[in-house]
């Protein structure tokens, strides 16, 4: 029997709703530079692309976009202020650990790839009780390229040991199915995250309503790999994650 397929998970709005500790830091900063606040609809339009993009792009949403010299003192105080927050555990979306542990179990390898920088990644899930779940971790910080780029996605697969068919990326935006298409991998989008726009639009392998419909999920793709997107029926779905 072949062996379970690596797992391929990214962090922020697909294991973890950072939204209101990004939020937090970031107005933060801005009203520390007399800026209104961002709304929590356009802050998570803002997430996704790293800290760098979130920055720029909400000063740019709260009055006028940074100089670039700018940007280089301001960066490192909002990730000051981020990782200065203790690590939420309502934040984790409802069913991720014990699906992470069926996972486990079943003798799937698991990654990480975020854009997120690498050692807040790591942090943010030891504080959660989810960093021994991953067998390799690759932040956005990591290497010269970040997601939509291949590159990340790839060099997780080689730490877990290879690139197997059938490896399967999770995330929840338009970065994670660009970056499984050009590692050609097949890729889940969750709907609950910060997709940008209806995530049903993404053209996942599936789209998935609750992290707990993962492992179904996981097992149509291993049986049928080439198959229109099936999306599973929204009404079954928990109205818990704020979707
Ligand atoms: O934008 C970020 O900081 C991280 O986003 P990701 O975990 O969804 O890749
Ligand atoms: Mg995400």
């Amino acid at each position: 029997m072949n062996r379970p397929a690596p797992v391929i998970f990214d962090l922020d709005g697909t294991l973890v709703d950072s939204a209101p500790h990004l939020g937090h830091a970031l107005n933060r900063l801005l009203g520390e530079w007399g800026r209104p606040a961002v709304s929590d609809a356009t802050l998570r339009s803002l997430i996704g692309d790293g800290p760098r993009l979130l920055v720029e792009r909400g000063f740019a949403a709260a009055g006028r976009p940074l100089a670039a010299e700018e940007v280089e003192s301001v960066l490192p105080r909002f990730l000051r202020l981020y990782a200065a927050l203790p690590a939420d555990p309502a934040s984790v979306y409802p069913g991720v650990p014990g699906t992470l542990a069926q996972l486990a179990a079943a003798g799937h390898p698991i990654g990480l790839c975020t854009n997120k920088p690498q050692a807040i990644a790591r942090n943010l899930l030891g504080e959660l009780g989810l960093l021994s779940f991953f067998g390799a971790v690759v932040g956005g910080d990591s290497l010269p390229w970040r997601k939509p780029a291949p590159e990340p996605l790839l060099a997780v697969l080689d730490a877990l040991n290879g690139r197997p068919a059938g490896a399967v990326m999770v995330g929840d935006g338009p970065n994670d199915v660009a970056a499984a298409r050009a590692a050609g991998i097949a890729c889940i989008v969750v709907s609950y995250g910060y997709a940008r726009g209806n995530p049903a639009d993404l053209a996942a392998d599936r789209l998935i309503h609750r992290f707990t419909d993962l492992p179904d999920a996981l097992e149509a793709i291993r049986r049928d790999p080439h198959h229109p997107i099936r999306h599973s029926h929204p009404a079954e779905a928990d109205n818990d994650l704020g979707c």
